[in-house]
């Protein structure tokens, strides 16, 4: 058993349907909480739309590679194909940190499966949704998700805005 926190985000086609389809797909893995959906000015050098994002926390008999490949699933049910690094997308799951049920934070410098994500404390549309979701929230190795938060730009954090209850 380990618990992942999981970032989802899409911004191509229909997106708040697209979030919530994945999200269902997730109340028959695991899925322990949610956050609702923020709308978000794109991360990254390629110029596109904005995005929704949200978090997903799951907790089951999979492993990290198992979470993975689950993220993978979701974005195929999506019909998203990989084109640009960083560019537009229908859905992108990202495994942000995965915890074994001994509190230990899993930790891997594989390509295939960084953890924990190696950017998710530069990026609001992680930040501001995981922390809505669980005030307490720590990124294994870098800390408390609210400092991480007060560390980034104030316009990056402001720019994140709740888009709409996922209910
Ligand atoms: N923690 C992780 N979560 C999801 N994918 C990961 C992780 N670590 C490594 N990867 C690998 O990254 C590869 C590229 O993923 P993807 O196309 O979603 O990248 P991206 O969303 O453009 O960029 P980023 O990784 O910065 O979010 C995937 O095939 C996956 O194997
Ligand atoms: N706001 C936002 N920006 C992004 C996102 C995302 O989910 N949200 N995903 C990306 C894919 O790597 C690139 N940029």
């Amino acid at each position: 058993m380990s618990r992942a926190v999981l970032s989802l985000g899409g911004n191509l086609g229909d997106r708040a349907g697209t979030l919530r389809r994945a999200m269902e797909s997730l109340a028959g893995q695991g899925l322990v909480a949610r956050s609702v959906l923020y709308e978000t000015p794109p991360w990254g050098p390629v110029e596109q739309p904005p995005y929704l994002n949200a978090i997903a926390v799951v907790r089951g008999d999979r492993d990290a590679a198992g979470w993975l490949a689950l993220a993978h699933e979701l974005e195929q049910a999506a019909g998203r194909t990989r084109e640009v690094r960083w560019g537009a997308r229908t859905l992108d799951v990202d495994v942000v940190t995965v915890t074994a049920d001994d509190g230990t934070a899993v930790r891997s410098d594989d390509p295939q499966l960084t953890l924990p994500h190696p950017r998710a404390h530069e990026r609001a549309f992680v930040l501001v949704p995981w922390l809505a979701l669980d005030p307490g929230a720590e990124l294994p190795g870098r800390g408390a998700v609210a400092d991480l938060l007060a560390a980034l730009p104030p316009d990056d954090v402001a720019a994140v805005v709740r888009w709409e209850q996922l209910a």
